[in-house]
């Protein structure tokens, strides 16, 4: 970024008031009668009727519209372990995209923990006021655990969404993008660069698409991950595979698809010319992706080239995914976020990139056109149809799969946010 576009950004941040969220009141608190509603002695009625019954939190409070957005700042995009504290922009900020796309509250929450343990069992002591739990920006392979165990305890949807949402916008992507270059996944040899929470995830996801795991090589720090390794974690031992390959260098020539969810700069020019004719590169680390678009395009004009930036075609972000699944999800109590529901996810993004693309994205982007094809292959996030199409397709899923606790919505499809409450 340019220093003015950095100051832009503090800017923003700063100005006119601190932060990017607020609260709002739902309710009249004008008058004495108003505020003895509102809290005592009204409020012992409410106080009376969840004691009774927990379920009666979802008609009495704002819990079925709340996701906790909970992260340690152990993995702050590819910045690395920051801390909790420095993470809380990023958390404001999904909390803007849970608003702004899905109509969702949330409260950003920063844990200070000093092991995975104390991580949750401090989330576990909170849950239950939420209607849904994000866990964001966790480092591997602690996050495998946390969100393991999270969901194990608790009876409300807990989602890793570097793991999760990452995996299944790129799973979409990534369909679409073989389809127009001509190849299949089945054949499709891969690359992967990073070996923590979102590559893990993103293989793992392809893989049950249809990837083939012998085509695939993952490479964490030290190189590639490779079946005579000492000292793998098991996350990664699970993509090790028999090779005699051990450089990025080495794996990426010949390869169809790289995909980078490591840190800056990592691709050089010199290997993106080693690919395979029409190569597909997802250099998705944020905010700075692992080769630069322009240098990409340059060297390789046959090129899909995707990032997780908004300010370059194909932006392969969670943000399409989470707010999205957790608004289908907490729309019909789905107990747990499901592969079902995640897969659903996956097929409802895939097929919107390829039906027009309505103009208000078009005056978003500036753009006179936006088709099905290199520039294009998944739809904007501020694509209105997003909200329908992803909630009607997790709701949908949880239903089938048997994990909601309500029927499929009545006031579903979703045109817009403010539809979220029904009439
Ligand atoms: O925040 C973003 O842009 C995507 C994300 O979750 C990450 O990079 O950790
Ligand atoms: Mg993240």
């Amino acid at each position: 970024m340019t220093d003015a576009k950095k100051q832009a950004a503090l800017d923003y941040h700063a100005k006119p008031i601190p932060g990017k969220l607020s609260v709002e009141l739902t309710k009249p608190t004008a008058t004495a009668r108003d505020l003895s509603l509102a809290y005592s002695p009204g409020v012992a009625e409410p106080v009376r009727e969840i004691a009774r019954d927990p379920e009666n939190a979802y008609r009495y409070t704002g819990k079925g519209n709340l996701v906790a957005v909970i992260s340690d700042g152990s993995a702050i995009l590819g910045l690395g372990n920051l801390g909790p504290l420095a993470s809380k922009p990023v958390m404001e900020g999904k909390g803007v995209l849970f608003k702004c796309f899905a109509g969702i509250n949330s409260v950003d929450i920063e844990v200070n923990a000093e092991s995975p343990q104390a991580f949750i069992d401090t989330v576990a002591r909170i849950a239950d006021t939420w209607g849904g739990i994000n866990l964001e920006d966790i480092k591997a392979p602690e996050c495998f655990e946390i969100e393991q165990a999270l969901i194990e305890q608790c009876s409300i949807p807990v989602f890793h969404d570097d793991q999760h949402g990452t995996a299944i916008v790129t799973a979409a992507g990534m369909l679409n993008a073989l389809d127009i270059a001509g190849k299949r996944l089945e054949d499709a040899r891969i690359v992967c660069l990073g070996a923590g929470a979102a590559a893990i995830a993103c293989m793992k996801l392809l893989i049950s698409c249809g990837a083939c795991s012998e085509n695939l090589v993952m490479l964490d720090r030290r190189g590639v991950i490779h079946a005579g390794r000492e000292g793998l974690n098991p996350y990664k031992a699970m993509f090790a595979v028999e090779t005699d390959k051990r450089t990025l260098d080495d794996a990426i020539d010949g390869a169809d698809v790289f995909i980078g969810l490591s840190g800056p700069n990592l691709m050089t020019a010199d290997h993106i010319r080693k690919m395979a004719p029409n190569p597909i590169v997802f250099a998705c680390t944020n905010p700075d992706p692992e080769i630069n678009p322009e240098l990409a395009r340059e060297t390789r004009p046959d090129v899909i080239m995707a990032t997780g930036r908004s300010d370059y075609p194909n932006q392969v972000n969670n943000v399409l995914g989470f707010p999205f699944i957790f608004r289908g999800a907490l729309d019909v109590r789905a107990t747990r976020i499901n592969e079902e529901m995640k897969v659903a996810a996956v097929h409802a993004l895939k097929d919107l990139a390829r039906e027009p693309v309505p103009q208000a994205v078009l005056d978003a982007y500036e753009l006179d056109h936006m088709t099905f094809g290199p520039e294009y292959i998944i739809p904007t996030p501020v694509d209105v149809r997003l909200l329908e199409r992803i909630t009607s397709a997790v709701a949908q899923a949880a239903v089938d799969s048997g994990v909601a606790r309500r029927p499929y919505p009545a006031h579903y499809p979703l045109k817009t946010v403010d539809d979220v409450y029904g009439s």
